[in-house]
C-alpha cells in the first residue's frame, strides 16, 4: 500500500478582491476577499500521477503555488512529506535581466538545492534545454518556447521527489513536447510523485491514475481518470451548446 505524501484538509485560499480604488481599499477595514480555492480536501499517494483539470480561472495554478509553498492557505491545514515539490511553470521564478544559467542556479538554490548538485547537473540541464549559446542570454530575450525549456530542463534534470507541472508541455515545439513526455514518463516509472495541470483531456487519460476536478475554486469531483474525465468533457460539451 504506498503512503500519502501530500495531504490537503479543508484547504481555503482567498486574494483580495480587485478595487478601482487601491487607495481607499488599503485604508478601508472592510477588507474584501476573492475565494480562489474552496474547501479542498484530498491526498496524493507516493509515485502517484494526479491530474488537475478544470476550465480557466477555476483555481488551478493557485492549488500548484500552493503545493510548491509559493503561497500559503488562509484555512485548512497541507502537508507535504519531505522535501519541498518543484513547480514547473512559465510565469515563476525567472529573472529576466539574468541569463539562462543564471536563472537555473537562482531557481534551484530556492527551491533547496545545493550548489554542488546544481554544478554536477549544469551540463545536463543546458543539454536537455538545447538552448545553445542562448543560455548565456538574458531570459527577457527568450521566447515562450526557449523558457518553457529552461524551466522544463532545470526542473527534471534536478530529479525533484514530487514535479509539480504547470501547462509546461504545450508551449515547445512538438519535438521538444514529445521529449518532455517522454522524461515525465520515465520520472513515472522510477516512482516519483507528478501533479500535472493541463487542458489536454488525451494527456491526462494517458498518464494520470486519478484526477481532481476543480470548479470555480471548489473541488467537484476526484476519482479514478477515465470517469472524472468524461464528466468533465460531458460538462465542457454542454456549456459550448
Ligand atoms: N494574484 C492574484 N490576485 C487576484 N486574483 C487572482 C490572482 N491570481 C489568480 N487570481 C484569480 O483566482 C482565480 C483562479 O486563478 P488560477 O490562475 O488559479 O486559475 P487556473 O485554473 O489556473 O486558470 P487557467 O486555466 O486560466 O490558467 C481566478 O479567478 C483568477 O482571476
Amino acid at each position: 500500500m504506498k503512503k500519502d505524501i501530500i495531504e490537503l484538509n479543508n484547504i481555503w485560499v482567498s486574494y483580495p478582491e480587485h478595487s478601482d480604488n487601491p487607495i481607499k481599499q488599503l485604508i478601508s477595514k472592510d477588507k474584501k476577499q476573492f475565494w480562489a480555492l474552496k474547501g479542498l480536501d484530498f491526498t496524493v499517494k507516493k509515485g502517484e500521477v494526479l491530474g488537475i483539470i478544470g476550465r480557466n480561472g477555476s483555481g488551478k495554478s493557485t492549488l500548484l503555488k500552493l503545493m510548491s509553498g509559493l503561497i500559503e492557505p488562509d484555512k485548512g491545514d497541507y502537508h507535504v512529506e519531505g522535501k519541498r515539490p518543484m513547480l514547473l511553470s512559465l510565469g515563476a521564478g525567472f529573472q529576466p535581466e539574468l541569463s539562462g544559467i543564471e536563472n537555473i542556479y537562482l531557481n534551484a538554490l530556492l527551491l533547496g538545492n545545493r550548489k554542488k548538485k546544481i554544478d554536477d547537473n549544469l551540463e545536463s540541464i543546458i543539454e536537455f534545454s538545447e538552448l545553445d549559446d542562448f543560455i548565456y542570454k538574458p531570459v527577457r530575450t527568450y521566447s515562450s518556447g526557449m523558457k518553457a525549456r529552461l524551466a522544463f530542463s532545470t526542473a527534471i534534470m534536478l530529479d525533484p521527489e514530487i514535479l509539480l507541472i504547470d501547462e509546461v508541455l504545450g508551449v515547445g515545439d512538438s519535438a521538444f513536447q514529445k521529449k518532455c513526455k517522454d522524461a515525465i514518463l520515465e520520472k513515472i516509472q522510477q516512482e516519483r510523485t507528478v501533479i500535472l495541470v493541463t487542458h489536454s483531456s488525451g494527456l491526462v487519460k494517458q498518464i494520470c491514475d486519478r484526477v481532481v476536478w476543480i470548479h470555480r475554486g471548489e473541488q467537484k469531483a476526484v476519482g479514478e481518470t477515465k470517469e472524472i474525465v468524461d464528466q468533465y468533457d460531458e460538462f465542457m460539451k454542454a456549456k459550448r451548446k
